[in-house]
């Protein structure tokens, strides 16, 4: 059990220096809690942060107040350790961090498990210390328990030649991993506790001076990891680093491993068998699927944008720049271009204040006996967004992957200093306005309010929204939104772009180029495969740009003549019954347990962006005019709001188009 205490004033945000190692302790959404809230001070356990969570910085806003929950945070040393920030700056802290003896920041106590009174908390760095070494304290203290070993700690002495020789014997795990070291590497340590909650395998370290080991196995070089089988067959770990977060990350990713039962927020599985994936389709990882992408295009444009019963304001501005923005940089085939091309004309055309519902659904409608057809398929079927269950994964992992699709295109299509908020302000505007799931809306704008605009250039654009999709993905790993099947990883994993992956100082770190390179190559054209897309309308289409990306059969067979655009109804339109034209609901949304009882399966979006989201968010930037809404970001757009003065800037100089100075 740790304590921080962590600096600064009464009433005032922040107070961790810049250098300072718990800003890159404590990475990820740090709950408001007050001190009351933890019970008895003595219990307040949580964990040290652990591969995925590196190397996030706490948000400013974010330190005030900060403890770390179980319910807030990822951790993968749970249960063996577990961390808890406290601000005792704040008031309503004073009495427990007295308790404590907390005097000076950042502080950071031990509690050895069984610990009974705030005076057993042991001291343990000073406060220049690394995120290494911190981790390092705490093993050590860990080690200190010799008498009462915690009996949710797995064991981190050395292994003997005895003990890996009977270890299949006495253990049902599938694996064994060894990390041969020298005595004062902590690489074996952090391995076993970074596998805890993973189930089907254990990890243990064999010091270099285990001759009959390092005999049999043939190690020369320390640190090296080897994997035992059941069949007593083993192999060498192969990482392209000797390091922790690359051991780490092959070991998670090994046939039949799983995180298991320490994973957090864990409930009971309401799904029953109806809700597994009956025929999963195969996807390659490598690869960008155009099912996935026109699925979550038909998801966004015809069901989640076009829920409310009219369009209007800066919720119609959004979806025309949405619009907009996917005719200039989606790498739609042909029919599919025609088809967001012509919606975008019409859009433009649309000079009434107000959009009903219903008329954007007809001019959303396919029409594919035109001379140029114009078509963006109905039906919804995942690829590489394929989840294990059918609540897991599909849209939320679609709109990402346009998104990333978007940032890249238009790296590659346009100037790189001009407009580099062009895609991240549309997407901005898109979750804000239309996102089903609230709290992904919140905490996306949160993200953006704090650093969106200080991009300067569409490939800063890139990489702004690949980091701040990976400090997503940190917040929800091990959460029960995560596919067991798809962990939620710090992405690209070592595998896919090994180039993108170093180590500094022990510390997990990425090198930035190589991961725009990857990303550039990952998010293109070329990397877009049509394995079951439906095909096209007119099949010599796919001679046309998108021809690179044929591949397979055709998208699954959907039993559909001719395109049925109505809103389905009754038991043909709740979301994710077989044969449904709509698509499974999307895993982020927690259903109403009352619906759910009833057997309702009707998601709770509609209720999200009508009755809460709208009226809890700020407006879209701090130059968005009242009934307008567009975005004044840029500083062409912030010159025109100072010389013409709010609502009338947007209104008569900048308000009417999504590419020029004005962002969406
Ligand atoms: C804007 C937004 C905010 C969200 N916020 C929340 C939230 O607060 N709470 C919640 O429970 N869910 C949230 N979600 C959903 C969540 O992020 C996932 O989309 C969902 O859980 C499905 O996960 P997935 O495993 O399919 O991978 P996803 O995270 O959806 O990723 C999709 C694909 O993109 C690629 N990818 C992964 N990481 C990156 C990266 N860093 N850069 C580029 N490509 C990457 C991978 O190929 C991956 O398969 C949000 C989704 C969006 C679009």
């Amino acid at each position: 059990i740790s304590l921080l205490g962590i600096p600064g004033r009464v009433g005032e945000r922040g107070g961790i220096s810049a250098g300072s190692p718990f800003r890159r302790w404590c990475p990820v959404m740090l709950a408001d809690v007050r001190v009351s809230d933890l019970g008895v001070p003595m219990m307040v356990t949580t964990c040290v942060l652990g591969l995925n969570q590196l190397p996030f910085a706490i948000a400013e806003s974010q330190v005030h107040l900060a403890v770390l929950t179980s319910s807030s945070v990822p951790t993968e040393w749970r249960p063996a350790v577990i961390l808890a920030a406290i601000d005792c700056a704040d008031e309503e802290n004073q009495q427990v961090c007295s308790d404590f003896g907390i005097t000076g920041f950042p502080t950071m106590k031990f509690f050895r498990a069984f610990s009974k009174k705030p005076e057993d908390g042991i001291r343990i760095t000073n406060p220049s210390a690394t995120v290494e070494e911190l981790r390092h304290a705490i093993i050590t203290n860990l080690e200190k328990s010799q008498d009462a070993w915690p009996p949710a700690c797995p064991p981190l002495e050395p292994a003997s030649a005895e003990e890996v020789r009977t270890f299949f014997q006495r253990n049902k795990d599938q694996y064994l991993a060894l990390i041969f070291e020298k005595s004062n590497s902590f690489v074996g340590r952090e391995v076993t506790l970074d596998m805890l909650q993973y189930e089907n395998i254990a990890v243990r370290r064999v010091l270099s001076s285990e001759e009959e080991l390092v005999e049999k196995f043939g190690v020369t070089s320390f640190p090296s990891g080897y994997l035992l089988l059941r069949n007593g067959s083993f192999s060498r770990l192969p990482v392209h680093v000797e390091a922790r977060s690359f051991y780490t990350y092959y070991l998670r990713t090994l046939t039949g491993i799983t995180r298991g039962s320490y994973k957090l927020n864990a409930t009971a599985s309401t799904f029953n068998e109806t809700d597994r994936v009956s025929h999963p389709l195969r996807a390659d990882r490598s690869k960008l699927y155009m099912a996935d992408l026109e699925s979550a295009l038909h998801y966004s444009l015809r069901v989640e944008a076009a829920r409310a019963s009219s369009l209007s304001g800066a919720q119609l501005a959004a979806f025309k720049c949405y619009v907009a923005t996917l005719v200039k940089y989606f790498p739609g085939r042909p029919c599919v271009q025609t088809y967001l091309q012509t919606l975008d004309a019409w859009l433009k055309n649309w000079t009434e204040p107000e959009l009903p519902r219903t008329v954007l659904k007809e001019a959303m409608k396919n029409n594919r006996d035109a001379s140029h057809p114009s078509v963006l398929p109905t039906n919804v079927t995942w690829v590489g967004c394929q989840g294990s269950e059918r609540h897991f994964r599909g849209y939320p992992c679609g709109l990402w992957t346009i998104f990333h699709l978007l940032t890249v295109q238009a790296a590659q299509n346009g100037p790189d200093k001009e407009l580099p908020l062009e895609v991240l302000s549309t997407m901005r505007c898109y979750v804000r306005h239309f996102f089903g799931c609230q709290e992904c809306a919140e905490h996306f704008e949160a993200m953006a309010a704090k650093s969106m605009d200080k991009v300067a250039s569409r490939e800063e654009a890139i990489l702004w929204l690949w980091s701040h999709h990976n400090e997503v993905n940190a917040r929800l790993a091990g959460g029960d939104t995560e596919d067991p099947k798809f962990p939620k990883l710090q992405w690209p994993p070592p595998d896919l772009c090994p180039q993108c992956h170093k180590e500094e100082r022990g510390v997990h770190a990425w090198e930035e180029p190589a991961v725009v390179t990857f990303l550039k190559a990952h998010f293109s054209p070329a990397n877009i495969y049509m394995d079951f897309a439906e095909p096209d309308p007119i099949p010599v289409a796919r001679e046309g740009p998108g021809a690179r990306l044929g591949t397979e059969g055709p998208r699954e067979e959907r039993g559909r003549g001719e395109e049925e655009e109505k809103e389905p109804e009754g038991e043909a339109r709740i979301p994710g019954r077989p044969g449904s034209p709509e698509p499974r609901r999307p895993s982020i949304v927690r259903l109403n347990p009352k619906l759910r009882e009833g057997g309702e399966d009707i998601v709770d979006l509609d209720s999200f962006s009508e009755q809460h989201f709208k009226s809890q968010l700020p407006p879209c930037t701090a130059g968005t005019s009242p009934g307008l809404g567009w975005l004044l970001v840029s500083p062409q757009a912030r010159e025109a709001e100072e010389v013409f003065g709010g609502q009338e800037a947007a209104g008569k100089k900048v308000g009417t188009s999504c590419g020029a100075s004005v962002q969406c």
